[in-house]
């Protein structure tokens, strides 16, 4: 979009967790307006990247921008929608309850409790308790909360988790309409096949950036059919090429999922 600060600029980013190297050497530039995609095995480092993202991270170098300020600036705050794997909502309140309670902290009204609630399609669960909702549906009530406040930048960590292929699809429509207004989406997932929705794809591997391109690029350059052809291409290429690939010289992250192929659930 008309932006020209990009959403996240990430540079020589390294992140020590439990004394082990989870990234290493990471660098990322992720454009304003777009969806992005960040796939890869369990345990790549796409969670550590987000927390760095949303400066909820320890960095041990490197440097992280985000709409242009330093990550984990206070000013960042209400511009950054985040969403975690664990659904943070109130179990004994209503979906309406949840929403109305994050709209008073963020001084917002009824009309962005309403409106954020049909965006995720939960109007027809909006007075049914948490407690009541399938996990899918919970996973939503989240995102709902994100969306709030018009963030600039949305951080999701595999908001698709759960999902039958009618509420996906529903959720990446969204996600295109949200970037098409100006938002900025980082998406992380494990299923490839939501590659294709996303405008560019990042392929993380051991806590570096494989590729980072559009997926018509990525089939390009593979020559695969599809994304998790192209994913797995691009592993060999960088396992023959030695030395683990793009910021292979991390030992702490190398190894451990080696076999994986970003494929599984
Ligand atoms: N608190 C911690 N202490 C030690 N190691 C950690 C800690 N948190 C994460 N790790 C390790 O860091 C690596 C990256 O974890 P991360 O959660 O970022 O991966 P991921 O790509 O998001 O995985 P998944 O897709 O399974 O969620 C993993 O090997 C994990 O075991």
């Amino acid at each position: 979009m008309g932006n020209n600060v990009p959403a996240i600029t990430v540079r020589g980013l390294r992140v020590v967790r439990g004394g082990q190297a989870v990234l290493d050497g990471l660098d990322l530039t992720v454009p304003a307006g777009q969806v992005v995609g960040l796939l890869g095995p369990s345990g790549s480092g796409k969670t550590t990247l987000m927390r760095t993202v949303v400066g909820a991270q320890v960095v041990a170098s490197g440097e992280v921008r985000v709409l242009g300020e330093p990550a984990g600036s206070a000013a960042l705050r209400p511009r950054i929608g985040y969403v975690t794997q664990a659904p943070s909502v109130y179990v004994d309140l209503t979906v309406t309850e949840n929403l109305r309670y994050a709209a008073a902290i963020l001084g917002l009204g009824q009309r962005e409790v309403d409106r954020a609630i049909d965006e995720v399609d939960l109007g027809a669960h909006a007075r049914q308790g948490i407690g009541t909702l399938s996990g899918g549906e919970r996973s939503r009530v989240s995102l709902a909360i994100a969306l709030l406040a018009h963030p600039e930048l949305l951080v999701l960590d595999e908001p698709t988790v759960g999902l039958d292929p009618v509420l996906r699809r529903d959720l990446w429509d969204l996600f295109g309409r949200l970037a098409a207004g100006g938002a900025s989406l980082l998406v992380s997932s494990h299923v490839m096949d939501e590659a294709a929705r996303c405008d560019r794809l990042v392929l993380m591997r051991q806590g570096a950036v494989l590729a980072d391109a559009t997926l018509p690029e990525l089939l390009a350059r593979t020559g695969a059919a599809d994304a998790e052809g192209a994913f797995l291409a691009l592993v060999d290429e960088a396992e023959a090429g030695g030395g683990g690939g793009p910021g292979g010289r991390g030992p702490g992250a190398a190894g451990r999922h080696a076999t994986g192929t970003g494929s599984a659930a």
